[in-house]
């Protein structure tokens, strides 16, 4: 957005966002931050510069972040590589320690430090503190080349069957921001693996949030992948399959599109995938009439 740099200016993009500040006041808003949208660092203050200004109206966000890319790169430095599945990491035990690594390691501090530095009170989480989330391995079958259903190993790969928000409720109520990896932990003692889009919609079904919001790399769902313009900007709950049916949704998107009507399905208000790589995307998406992605109603 080019804003005239003159106080009168600043002053009417204050007063247009009136409304939308005060409809949101004291609604919890879940953020997906994905690995993509994460890669550049000033980038990512600016993501928190976002989260903290909503939180600085009222608003309570809550975070859950991704980091495949990261992953990916450090699993190429000890000479791995991963295979996806729908999405989804076939996670062995020593990727799973990477990604551990990565994740509540190097990403979820980074975020809380930034956050922090920025005078915000943010706290870094994993699914397994406080057993926020109890998953067990994710089962999955596909058709093989001959056209029969074919069990698959995704190893480490977890599925949420319980969540536990009363940790996250009590930090939004002291006024702390949550800041949460996907892992999770079994009943077996195991540590999984959960794609960001699925861990962040289980959060944001279990709080009910106004809002659910995905931060990617795209302007949104896109009717043909590569061609910007091809943006569906609206998507009902019943188009979906439909959607699918043609084959729409592919690779990062399925996780995404799948969370996203789950989640509106379990009575979260709205379900928004847009471009977190532009700046104040979040804002933009909140704080305008037309948005700027895709948004599920
Ligand atoms: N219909 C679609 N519209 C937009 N993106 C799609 C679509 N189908 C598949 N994709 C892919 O999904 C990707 C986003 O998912 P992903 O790579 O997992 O991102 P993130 O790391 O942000 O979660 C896009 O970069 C794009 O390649
Ligand atoms: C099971 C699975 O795929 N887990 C993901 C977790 C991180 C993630 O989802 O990161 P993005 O949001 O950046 O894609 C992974 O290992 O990459």
């Amino acid at each position: 957005m080019a804003f005239r740099d003159d106080g009168a200016e600043k002053a009417r993009v204050l007063v247009e966002a009136l409304p939308y500040i005060q409809k949101f006041a004291g609604k919890t808003i879940v953020i997906k931050y994905g690995g993509h949208a994460m890669v550049d660092p000033l980038l990512k203050e600016s993501v928190m510069l976002d989260v903290l200004l909503l939180h600085s109206v009222g608003i309570r966000p809550v975070l859950v972040h991704g980091g495949g890319p990261e992953i990916n790169a450090m699993l190429k430095k000890v000479g791995k590589e991963s295979q996806f599945v729908h999405g989804l990491r076939v996670t062995d035990a020593e990727t799973m320690e990477i990604a551990a690594m990565v994740l509540v390691g190097k990403l979820n501090t980074e975020i809380v430090s930034i956050i922090n530095r920025f005078g915000g009170k943010a706290v870094g989480l994993s699914g397994k503190d406080a057993s926020l989330f109890l998953a067990e391995k994710k089962p999955m079958r596909l058709p093989n080349s001959r056209g029969e259903m074919e069990e698959i190993d995704l190893g480490y790969v977890g599925e949420i069957y319980q969540v536990a928000p009363d940790l996250i409720e009590t930090l939004l109520d002291r006024g702390y921001i949550p800041v949460i990896s996907p892992l999770a932990g079994g009943e077996d003692g195991e540590t999984y693996n959960i794609n960001a889009d699925t861990a962040a919609g289980k959060v944001a079904e279990a709080l009910k949030a106004d809002k659910f919001l995905l931060l990617t790399d795209v302007r949104g769902v896109l009717r043909t992948l590569g061609e910007p313009e091809s943006l569906i900007s609206t998507i009902r709950r019943e188009e979906v399959t439909v959607l699918m049916e043609q084959g729409v949704f592919s690779g990062g998107m399925m996780p995404k599109v799948e969370c996203a009507i789950a989640a509106l399905a379990g009575g979260v208000g709205s379900v928004h995938i847009f471009d977190g790589r532009l700046p104040h995307a979040i804002l933009l998406e909140l704080f305008t009439d037309g948005g700027i992605g895709t948004m599920f109603t």
